[in-house]
């Protein structure tokens, strides 16, 4: 129920100022009501603005001031809607409302007529009291408004510095936060970069040693892969060497196989033929002794009658010469046929090659001498084999093993094999040098591998070719030939020449030996040098003895009798047929070479140092000129060592060599033994011109 308003006053008042009033009025009451909604309200905001403001405590933000306390604005407030304001300074002064006051809670009072209103009805008063209630609201809303807005702003003032405070720690939070992060990573950081250092410094330690120990590996492995390399370049070499070796002795074999056929055929068809002369010729010969029974029968008919007997004397006569020509044509067919032979040999001899390399290996000759190498025999059927277990070698993966190595040579002989047999296989070459050939046989080897043995030994090579050739002369008489043989006897000691047929005394005023080469002739003669004219057995045995006692020997650690020089037997055979006109110059060199043995092997110092070195020069220019003399070059080195200038016309295209590489069955020699076989396969390997007789030599002479 709206309390009824005071009557208004019209007196004075205008009837605007009464509209208004009579309108305010109720809106008065309305706003009465909104006051006091707005002053609770206000009341409980200021409340919690007080609660806010305390809420900020102390060392926060000042408390607001306001410019008038909110309670007293509250009871101003309660009073101006009730009647006149107390105790505001702003509103009028007036009397106290005593009982004319307006009791909020009574109303206005009873209006007119409805009971005794003291100066009630003292409108202008009442108007007046009105319009200054009126004012005072006024005032009162004007500065509620004020306080609002004032609180609004406080209120935003704190909100916005409760925000800007929460924020700022916030910030200082997140400051707070972010340096403990920063100060965390930064620990982190330097904990990782300190591990990492570490790491890094542990890596590199790592890979140093890891580097180094690469490295030697690698300078071990690529040591070892050099190593293997030139093995395997050496081996393999060896093996073209071989191969070529092979592929050219398959040629030279199957040509020579043709040969042999076709002159099998031709031995076959001349065996036939003569064969048949010998039938025609016993025929002849019976013919011949019926004949003579015949002239003896007429001898007898002729003392009985004379005429008769003068036909029948002149028939024999004429039959007499018939049988002597048969058997002149009979003897000049044997004289032709021994020219044919000597043509198939050698041309047999051609086929064989002009290089050929014998292996000789000799036996134990007494336990005490140490352990036997392993070396076997395989080939027993052609007897071209051996197999040498080589020494002891470490693998790269630190296993032990010995290789067995295979030497294939024109024949091998084993310790077991005699002179005589080795001298079987070498007949033919002195046969060559008989017929005209220059032939060079040769002992190659280290100390006390058997070359001496081989060569001049009591049943050695020597002396069985010289007794050979006796032989072959005399019967080659038969034949028409007549040969003369002359031998010299020299060693090559330190690059020098000696003659081993005159004693040292005598050999000290005499004039140096010296080398002359007669191209034409294809012979050597060594000038100042004693040479034997050989006309029985016996005149070389004794050479041979001289020689020994002449040749230099000296003592070694690797034998106590080494020949330090190499010794050349030089034997000239020089033939000539009376019914043929034949003429044919061949010499035979029977080489003993000095020891091969190495020069660190040998131990050997000063003098033996010099004669060591000189040796192994010498060969290694044998090999040279062998090599060169293979490869078919136009310069052979020859006068590279004395050695290869003496036999310069028995090495090479016009003659025929034979090598004898000789063997030591010890253990203790096997590298030797090895280097000895390596030297000869070289020299197996290579592949030398045809030879040619010197009579063929000399009949192209003839002919120009
Ligand atoms: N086939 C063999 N049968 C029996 N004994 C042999 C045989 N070969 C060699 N000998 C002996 O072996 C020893 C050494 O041989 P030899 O003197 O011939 O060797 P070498 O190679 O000529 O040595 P150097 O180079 O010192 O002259 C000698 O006592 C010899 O009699």
């Amino acid at each position: 129920m709206p309390t009824p308003g005071p009557r208004p006053n019209l007196k004075g008042a205008s009837m605007t100022t009464l509209a208004n009033m009579k309108l305010q009025a109720p809106s008065s009451t309305a706003s009465s009501r909104q006051t006091s909604t707005s002053t609770s309200s206000f009341n409980s905001r200021n409340t919690s603005t007080t609660s806010f403001a305390s809420s900020m405590g102390p060392g926060s933000r000042p408390p607001i001031s306001y410019s008038r306390p909110a309670s007293a604005m509250s009871n101003n407030f309660g009073q101006s809607i009730g009647g006149r304001p107390r105790g505001n300074t702003r509103t009028r002064p007036g009397p106290p409302m005593g009982d004319n006051e307006i009791d909020p809670d009574k109303g206005p009072g009873p209006g007119p007529g409805l009971g005794p209103q003291p100066n009630g009805w003292d409108v202008d008063e009442r108007l007046h009291e009105v319009e200054s209630q009126f004012k005072v609201m006024k005032e009162a809303m004007s500065l509620s408004l004020t306080d609002r807005k004032t609180l609004e702003d406080a209120v935003d003032l704190a909100k916005t510095r409760e925000h800007r405070k929460h924020k700022y720690s916030l910030e200082d939070a997140t400051r707070e936060h972010r340096h403990e992060l920063d100060e965390v990573r930064r620990e982190l950081q330097d904990e990782t970069e300190r591990v990492q250092r570490t790491h890094r410094e542990a890596l590199e330690a790592l890979e140093r040693h890891y580097r180094v120990e690469l490295e030697d590996e690698r300078a071990r492995s690529s040591k070892e892969i050099q190593d293997l390399r030139s093995k395997l370049g050496s081996e393999q070499q060896d093996l073209n060497l071989a191969l070529l070796g092979k592929d050219r002795e398959i040629q030279s074999l199957k040509s020579e196989l043709d040969a042999l056929r076709s002159d099998l055929e031709r031995e076959q068809m001349t065996k036939g033929s003569l064969q048949q002369k010998i039938t025609e010729m016993s025929t002849t010969s019976m013919t011949l002794e019926d004949r003579n029974r015949a002239l003896r029968a007429q001898i007898d008919f002729l003392e009985s009658d004379s005429k008769q007997q003068s036909d029948s004397f002149a028939d024999m006569e004429a039959r007499l010469q018939e049988a002597v020509k048969a058997a002149d044509d009979a003897r000049q067919k044997l004289i032709r046929e021994e020219t044919e032979r000597r043509m198939l040999f050698n041309k047999y001899q051609e086929l064989k090659g002009n290089i050929r390399v014998m292996c000789r290996v000799r036996p134990v000759l007494d336990s005490s001498e140490g352990d036997e190498a392993k070396i076997l025999f395989p080939d027993l059927k052609t007897s071209t084999q051996i197999d040498v277990t080589g020494p002891e070698e470490k693998s790269s993966l630190g296993h032990t093993n010995r290789k067995l190595m295979p030497f294939e040579f024109d024949r091998v002989f084993s310790p077991e094999v005699h002179n005589e047999e080795i001298f079987g296989e070498i007949s033919q070459l002195v046969q060559s040098a008989l017929d005209g050939y220059n032939v060079c046989i040769f002992c190659y080897g280290q100390t006390g591998s058997g070359k001496t043995y081989t060569m001049s030994s009591a049943d050695g090579m020597i002396p069985r070719a010289t007794h050979m050739i006796y032989e072959t002369v005399t019967k080659l008489k038969e034949k028409s030939w007549t040969y003369t043989m002359e031998g010299s006897f020299v060693e090559v000691y330190n690059e020098d020449l000696n003659d081993l047929l005159t004693p040292a005394k005598e050999a000290e005023g005499k004039k140096k030996l010296e080398i002359r080469h007669d191209d034409a002739r294809k012979q050597t003669t060594v000038l100042n040098c004693k040479s034997v004219s050989l006309d029985s057995a016996d005149t070389v045995e004794m050479m041979l003895r001289q020689a020994q006692n002449n040749r230099s020997v000296a003592a070694t650690k690797a034998n106590e009798r080494s020949s330090r020089s190499h010794s050349v037997f030089i034997l000239k055979l020089v033939g000539e047929n009376s019914a043929t006109q034949e003429r044919c110059e061949g010499t035979l060199n029977l080489v003993d070479l000095a020891g091969s043995e190495r020069l660190k092997h040998s131990g050997a110092e000063g003098d033996r140092m010099k004669e060591t070195q000189n040796i192994n020069k010498s060969l290694a220019c044998l090999g040279d000129v062998i090599e060169a003399l293979g490869r078919g070059s136009g310069h052979i080195p020859y006068r590279n060592s004395k050695l290869t200038h003496l036999l310069q016309y028995s090495l090479g295209g016009n003659s025929k060599t034979l090598m004898f590489v000789m063997v030591s069955p010890l253990e203790a020699h096997l590298k030797e033994t090895l280097t000895s076989l390596r030297f000869a396969t070289k020299v197996h390997n290579t592949h030398i011109g045809t030879a040619k007789s010197t009579k063929k030599l000399k009949e192209r002479l003839s002919e120009s």
